[in-house]
């Protein structure tokens, strides 16, 4: 824990009519930290996720990011970078449009020009700059919604599922990013189904089941107690499975 989190989410519940798909949810990110949401299909892992970006409002509890309620402060856009499950990007548009959008709507100067540039040589992503969204595949569309939530240098990033649709080069240039955001003590909250990308690159895990953060720990302690277990992402998988780390948290 830290004394001045980039992000808090405190008893965070969503509800969807009578359903609870987030259940009294608390966790920090702190500056210099990748923390993953991990959990089985349907756990509350977007539902989460998405009360952090501020799409949908908390029926209980709050978010905070860097002490601001996203729901509310819009300023707060500029201190994140968001990339949702299913890429949200305008079909007709092209992904050079979409970046002149996003640089004018964040009021990007010119300076912002070749870090894009950066982003898109890294990703080779020039050749689908003038295409319309519809022609893309689902790895370029996860591509085009890395660079718009990436070209602003936001403090937190804040992914949902990215490794979704990459190819490997990629998928290396994003863990480069991940680790790069990391040690420059700014942060990354990411859900993922990918164990071995959890054990890799998170510095702490946070497990959903049914709604409820049923188990929390910093990576380097899981695989300490987790020793002489040859396979992490196996184990880990018969934790979430059987939830036999409920007492773990609460
Ligand atoms: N708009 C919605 N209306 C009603 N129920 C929803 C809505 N969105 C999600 N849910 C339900 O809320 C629960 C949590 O869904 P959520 O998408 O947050 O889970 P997840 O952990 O991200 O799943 P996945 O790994 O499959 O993406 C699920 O039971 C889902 O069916």
């Amino acid at each position: 824990m830290c004394d001045d989190p980039l992000l808090r989410v405190s008893n965070l519940v969503v509800k969807y009519g009578l359903f609870t798909a987030v259940n009294r949810v608390s966790f920090q990110l702190c500056p210099g930290e990748v923390y993953c949401l991990l959990g089985p299909n349907g756990a509350g892992k977007t539902s989460t996720i998405r009360a952090i970006a501020g799409l949908v409002k908390p029926a209980e509890g709050f978010v905070e990011i860097l002490g601001r309620n996203p729901f509310t402060d819009s300023n707060v856009k500029n201190d994140f970078g968001y990339v949702a499950e299913d890429p949200i990007l305008i079909e007709s548009l092209t992904v050079r449009e979409h970046i002149e959008f996003v640089a004018a709507v964040r009021g990007l100067g010119k300076e912002f020009e070749e870090w894009v540039n950066r982003l898109v040589k890294a990703f080779e992503f020039s050749p689908h700059l003038d295409k319309p969204v519809y022609t893309l595949s689902r790895g370029n569309r996860q591509k085009a919604s890395l660079i718009l939530a990436l070209m602003h240098k936001p403090r937190i990033l804040i992914l949902d599922e990215p490794f979704t649709g990459l190819d490997f080069e990629s998928s290396s240039v994003l863990k480069r990013i991940i680790e790069n955001w990391r040690s420059n003590s700014q942060g990354v909250l990411m859900s993922t189904h990918i164990l071995e990308i959890a054990e890799k690159i998170c510095n702490r895990i946070g497990v959903i089941v049914d709604g409820r953060l049923i188990f929390e720990d910093t990576t380097e302690n899981v695989k300490t107690r987790l020793k002489g277990e040859e396979v992490f992402s196996k184990l880990l998988n018969e934790l979430i499975k059987n939830s036999v780390l409920h007492d773990r948290v609460e």
